[in-house]
């Protein structure tokens, strides 16, 4: 393994951007190639409050920081719309993406994964970088073939964009590939009150609750006759994915491929 891998963070100021660089000050294999912000073009990191005192530009224009700070990979924590052109460009510009932001359609993954193999580079996205949060989703894929009424009731914090979280969505998407084909409830089913059932993927429902003072956490409940098994599992923290981000940005360097979720990176 490289022994230096120069990673650009895209969204150094947000929640998971400012958790990101302290990892990678504290990691000796890791320095901070640059950051793409939307201000402070030219400036260093050092120069921001609030930011850690490291040595490394900021550039508003995400073309100039990978043409010009010969990084290995991109650590994107931004918003679905700048997540997928910056993991587009990383890519056109043969450096590694590692993508936390979540928010992205089918096709864009679809196109970031053709582009991945296309280019012969190694990507990531992973809807969910804590470890006890991609065992939860693997959890439920088990459960799911004992246990195949299932709906998912994710909880995050107030700011978040999108909806439902990135988290849910993979966790219905491997849900869907351990059950059968199967139909939940019954057809005389009527919403009163538009989205009380919440959202729908494969019919699977999907609720989402927006709050301060939570973090991110999600319950996977199942039902079977006389029982139901609720999997659960809760970030108190941004730490907690941490240790997922240093995973991905180590394993992206072996990588030829784009692989989308943490567990592939996991033993
Ligand atoms: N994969 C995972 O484990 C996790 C993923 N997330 C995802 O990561 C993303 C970021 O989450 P938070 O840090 O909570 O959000 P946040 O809103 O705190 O931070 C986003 C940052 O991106 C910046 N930004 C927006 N557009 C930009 C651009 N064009 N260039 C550079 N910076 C830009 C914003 O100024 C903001 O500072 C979200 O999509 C969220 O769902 C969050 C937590 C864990
Ligand atoms: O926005 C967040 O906070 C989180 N986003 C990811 C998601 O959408 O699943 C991961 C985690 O749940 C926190």
């Amino acid at each position: 393994m490289k022994d230096n891998i120069r990673i650009i963070v895209a969204g150094p100021r947000g929640k998971m951007g400012m958790e990101a660089l302290k990892m990678i000050d504290k990691q000796s294999k890791f320095s901070l190639a640059a950051c793409i912000d939307r201000k402070n073009d030219g400036q260093k990191v050092s120069d921001i409050d609030g930011l850690p005192d490291l040595d490394a530009p900021i550039y508003t224009n995400p073309e100039n920081a990978l043409m010009e700070t010969e990084a290995d990979v991109l650590l994107d924590l931004t918003t679905p719309e700048y997540g997928y052109k910056h993991g587009k460009l990383a890519l056109e510009y043969g450096v590694r993406p590692v993508i936390g932001t979540t928010g992205f359609s089918q096709d864009q993954l679809d196109e970031l994964t053709r582009l991945a193999e296309e280019k012969g580079i190694g990507a990531v996205i992973a809807p969910n970088f804590a470890v006890g949060a991609v065992l939860m989703m693997q959890f439920s894929k088990w459960a799911a073939k004992h246990f195949p009424d299932v709906e998912i009731i994710e909880k995050h914090h107030d700011q978040k964009l999108d909806a439902p979280s990135g988290t849910a969505v993979k966790t219905a998407q491997l849900i869907q590939e351990a059950r059968e084909p199967h139909h939940q409830g019954h057809e005389e089913e009527e919403e009163t009150l538009k989205g009380a059932r919440g959202a729908d993927i494969d019919g699977m429902k999907i609720h989402s609750m927006r709050l301060p003072g939570l973090i991110a956490h999600q319950e996977v409940v199942f039902g079977g006759l006389g029982q139901t098994l609720t999997i659960k599992h809760d970030s108190h923290h941004r730490e907690s994915f941490m240790s997922g981000v240093k995973l991905s940005a180590e394993k992206v360097m072996d990588l030829d491929v784009l692989v989308y979720g943490l567990e592939h990176l996991l033993d």
